[in-house]
């Protein structure tokens, strides 16, 4: 999973409210170059929205601020490729790794990478990215945790970005900033495409 999230190096991060946009939204990411999304369960729709996605050919869906393995369970029922959550949560990781399910849980601190490192995961959402730290909290921790890569989201945009994606320790960055909530919301899909063109331009 991380190779295929690798060679696309952007998720878009995606809270919808309706799970009739999903169709017209994977269409305008994959138009712009990047048919990935991390679907977050923030909202109602989200888990629909998985489902919905699951089943589009050539179309990479996750599922997003998962908390607990009981949501775990559910967006794995759905078809969901890859799970991500914004903290470390024990029971959730231990349930994917039991599961075959890809997990990128965040972290936000080398304690957080300690437990990291116990459960034998070597790659790891770095969030909120800007506000601890950024691409300079990175470079402290790639001393000790050489082992150890990133998905840096929170904060990131398409004028930081490639400060990002040059460090080797990041193999992706996570964003919401060409999948707003109101782009989605106003079904300015050609406006999500532009901005997703326009951030693959920059990498
Ligand atoms: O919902 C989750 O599970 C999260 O962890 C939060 C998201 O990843 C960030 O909200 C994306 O950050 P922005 O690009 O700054 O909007």
């Amino acid at each position: 999973m991380t190779e295929n999230i690798e060679k696309l190096r952007i998720v878009p991060v995606v809270a919808i409210d309706s799970a009739d946009d999903a169709l017209p939204l994977a269409d305008a990411l994959s138009q712009g170059g990047l048919p990935i999304a991390e679907i977050t369960l923030r909202t109602e729709a989200g888990l629909e929205a998985i489902s919905k996605l699951s089943s589009q050919y050539g179309f990479l869906v996750g599922a997003g601020t998962v908390h607990s393995v009981d949501q775990a369970k559910q967006v794995a029922d759905v078809g969901a490729k890859f799970v991500v959550s914004p903290g470390f949560n024990p029971k959730t990781v231990q349930w994917c790794l039991d599961n075959s399910m890809p997990i990128f849980p965040g972290v936000s601190s080398p304690t957080d990478l300690e437990t990291a490192l116990e459960f034998g995961l070597s790659v790891v959402k770095f969030f909120p990215a800007e506000q601890i730290g950024g691409v300079k909290m990175l470079k402290a921790l790639q001393g000790p945790y050489g082992g150890i890569r990133f998905i840096p989201t929170g904060g990131i945009s398409a004028a930081n970005l490639s400060e990002y994606l040059a460090l080797p320790s990041v193999v992706a960055c996570g964003g919401s900033w060409m999948v707003k909530p109101e782009l989605i919301r106003n079904k300015q899909f050609d406006e999500i495409a532009r901005l997703t063109r326009e951030a693959m331009a920059s990498i």
